[in-house]
């Protein structure tokens, strides 16, 4: 799938957001932007592993999503909210928040994937998200430009190149790879097709960060 989505899949990667936050060279204001709305994009996804929680057929699928889940609450979540009260906005604030339509589109995109599909809709929407900031947290630590000491965004890749995470991205690649091996040739297209959107509302959700800083 990120074969057949070659071009939107390196451009979500390498995004200039991404490059930018390596170098440690992204203007405050539009990771401050980023990480606000990223809160917003937590809940929902949060929702979203209830869905596949709701969707699973047996007993360890009801744990892998509930793992998900528990991911996003107690970790990525407590990420965003220390970033957040670093710059003085308390989470009754960021609980507030209006929704960009970059927000908006990519949450929506994925509940609704999960809700009109079966489970294996769901992670395929899911997955340019697990697996995306699992790549791009590795690609950042390799490159050249990075910066390793003093970077304000330490935190962010730490989260994302950590064993905790990483083994996260493992678990969902080896369940997907699993469950793909037997679809056939329409419906890896149709699937394809979800990875292919998912990917492309990745790049806008950095580009937001970008524009409306
Ligand atoms: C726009 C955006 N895309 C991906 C992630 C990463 N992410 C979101 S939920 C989750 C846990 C597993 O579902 C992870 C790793 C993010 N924070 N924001």
């Amino acid at each position: 799938m990120k074969a057949r989505s070659a071009p939107d899949w390196q451009a979500y990667c390498e995004h200039r957001f991404v490059r930018d936050l390596a170098a440690g060279t992204l203007p405050e204001p539009a990771f401050q932007h980023y990480l606000k709305q990223d809160y917003l994009f937590l809940v929902q996804f949060a929702r979203a592993w209830g869905l596949a929680v709701y969707k699973s057929r047996d007993l360890s699928e009801i744990r892998q999503g509930l793992d998900s889940l528990k991911a996003i609450v107690d970790v990525e979540i407590g990420l965003h909210v220390n970033y957040c009260a670093s710059w003085g906005i308390d989470e009754a604030a960021l609980a507030k928040l209006t929704a960009s339509r970059a927000t908006l589109a990519y949450t929506r995109y994925v509940l609704d994937a999960g809700m009109s599909g079966d489970l294996l809709d769901l992670h395929v929407a899911l997955a340019p998200c697990i697996i995306g900031y699992g790549e791009i947290a590795g690609w950042i630590l390799r490159q050249p430009f990075t910066k390793h000491e003093g970077n304000p965004y330490a935190d962010w890749i730490a989260m994302y190149a950590g064993d905790e995470y990483q083994g996260l991205v493992a678990s969902e690649l080896e369940w997907l790879n699993r469950r793909l091996a037997g679809v056939d040739e329409q419906r890896m297209d149709q699937l394809s097709t979800v990875f292919g959107d998912a990917t492309r509302l990745e790049a806008d959700f950095w580009q937001m960060g970008l524009d409306l800083a």
